[in-house]
């Protein structure tokens, strides 16, 4: 291949409409060819490491290694420098790839050819570019000038990432801005409580957020774990990044693995094109895997090598390439009890719970109630366009009571529920609507019965024969009311401002249960 014609070649691979780490595997094998050589990897540099970001004849495996500078004196040496650097046949300077490269017999590098480049964007050095051919002389002072301007090209191609990057990062902020501007309950991302196992999980989380260790999210269904997920990610280095949602209950079996790793051409009918996964999407950020507990069996184990080596597959590719991406993982079921029951892979399960973080049921953080109560009155005055949305006296017990199953997603639904309810019913007051203890309609014995404890007297439980929870409402209402009007000497108008509903609510109330 001709010089021109290389840097023609790059300039495509450059301008493929592809995930980065692709067009640099490209970019990879199109240097292989040029320089005829057995090896070509493109090394980033991290922390004093250099890691494998794309390479093409070296074993797999060694995608997966680490090389310390300051112990590799040939990449040490490269880095030192800003041209090109070539290493003669007989250099003593051991090299990092003995042992791994795929053509030479066991893998071992006897005499042969080695040079490399440092490569720098944006005015610092990023990492390096390395090739290797099995035959002395391959690399002439022409092939280290044509190296020197084909890395300037690797340089805009790597930079083009970065920027592809941070417009993904910027994309999926506004959208979270968005989100939280629409006023939705759902698409409000602020974890809203203050009890103190609440307040302990918080603190745990912002602990954890700074370090890169994948988290299990545990805890019943509702109590937040999604919130929670993008929490941890807005808390993480990689907050700028993207934070890729996957729930995994949702992803049919045949399409799981395409959806999560992507797949190449014709990988199967239907695959027309090329197609990155939510892993790449997800590289440089966070994936959350939500219900991570239903995943198909041979997904874990796909997953399982991503977790142990940054590695992925696509469907129909035999190459892989590494992505770094920091797993949070969510579940509702008991992992423990799937690996007991062959369901869950107890690998995977040790790998994915390197930090478990319980989220507590709502029943044990009861001060929580009013605080998300309000939050979720707040949202749905604004929905209804009413001036206020209040609880009664009555009802904010009952929530106390209850013992939320369904946690903080059945509060929410619940309020939304009974504000609309409210309205139906024509319970507004100047635009003030109030929410009473009957159109909650929570359901459960046990809210029934705690109700007739905190409002009436113990002994008038007797009152209440059966644990019929409509009969037991109507039951308590009727004794409210009635215990109001005696208060009131019975004028209604009063009553009802001591039971804290509008005055045309409990005519209408009273009529239904037959009062009036
Ligand atoms: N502390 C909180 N503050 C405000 N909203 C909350 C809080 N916890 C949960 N929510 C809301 O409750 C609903 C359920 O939360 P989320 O989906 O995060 O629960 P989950 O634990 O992931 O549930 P599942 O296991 O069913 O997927 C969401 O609308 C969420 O916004």
């Amino acid at each position: 291949m001709q010089d021109v014609t290389l840097l023609e070649t790059l300039i495509a691979d450059l301008v493929t409409e592809q995930p980065a780490v692709v067009r640099l595997e490209k970019v990879v094998k199109t240097l292989r060819q040029h320089f005829h050589c057995g090896a070509v990897v493109l090394l980033k540099l991290e922390q004093q490491m250099l890691k494998p970001i794309a390479s093409i004849g070296l074993a797999r495996e060694a995608l997966g290694r680490r090389f310390i500078v300051h112990q590799h004196p040939r990449l040490a040496t490269i880095m030192a420098s800003r041209e090109a650097v070539r290493f003669e046949p007989d250099s003593h300077l051991a090299d990092p790839y003995d042992g791994l490269i795929e053509d030479s017999p066991d893998g071992h590098l006897a005499v042969h050819d080695c040079m490399g480049i440092s490569l720098h964007v944006e005015g610092k050095c990023w990492g390096v570019l390395t090739l290797d051919a099995l035959t002395p002389g391959t690399f002439d002072t022409a092939a280290m000038h044509a190296l020197q301007r084909a890395s300037l090209l690797v340089e805009a191609a790597i930079r083009m990432g970065q920027i592809e990057q941070s417009v993904r990062a910027l994309r999926n902020q506004r959208r979270d801005q968005e989100y939280s501007l629409s006023g939705e309950a759902s698409a409000s991302y602020e974890i809203i409580g203050r009890s103190a196992p609440l307040l302990n999980v918080m603190q745990e989380l912002s602990v954890v957020a700074g370090s890169d260790l994948p988290v299990l999210l545990l805890g019943e269904t509702g109590v937040g774990k999604e919130l929670f997920a993008r929490q941890l990610h807005r808390q993480s280095q990689r907050a700028q990044q993207p934070l890729v949602y996957v729930n995994c209950a949702a992803l049919p079996e045949a399409l799981a693995e395409s959806e999560l790793f992507g797949h190449t051409k014709g990988a199967f009918s239907g695959a027309t094109s090329e197609r990155a996964g939510r892993f790449d999407s997800a590289d440089g950020g966070t994936i959350f895997l939500d219900e991570v507990g239903e995943l198909p069996p041979a997904i874990q184990a796909k997953l399982l090598r991503v977790l142990q080596n940054g590695e992925i597959q696509r469907l129909g590719s035999d190459r892989s390439h590494t992505v770094n991406v920091r797993v949070v993982a969510a579940t509702n079921r008991d992992l423990k009890q799937q690996i007991k029951s062959g369901d869950f892979r107890a690998d995977l399960y040790h790998r994915l719970s390197v930090y478990p973080l319980p989220i507590p049921p709502l029943r044990e953080r009861s001060d929580d109630i009013p605080v998300l109560a309000g939050h979720f009155l707040e949202l749905n005055r604004a929905r209804l366009g009413v001036r206020a949305l209040r609880l009664t006296q009555a009802a904010e017990h009952a929530l106390l009571a209850y013992d939320w199953p369904g946690n903080v997603r059945e509060l929410e639904h619940t309020i939304s529920r009974a504000a609309i309810k409210a309205l139906s019913i024509g319970a507004a007051r100047e635009d003030i609507v109030s929410i009473d203890i009957g159109l909650l309609d929570l359901p459960g014995a046990a809210t029934a019965s705690v109700q007739v404890t905190d409002i009436l007297q113990s002994n008038q439980r007797k009152a209440f024969p059966t644990m019929n929870l409509k009969d037991t409402l109507n039951a308590v209402q009727r004794q409210l009311i009635e215990q109001a009007l005696e208060q009131a000497d019975y004028k209604w108008t009063q009553a009802a401002r001591i039971l804290e509903i509008d005055a045309s609510n409990l005519h209408k109330l009273a009529q239904r249960l037959g009062l009036k």
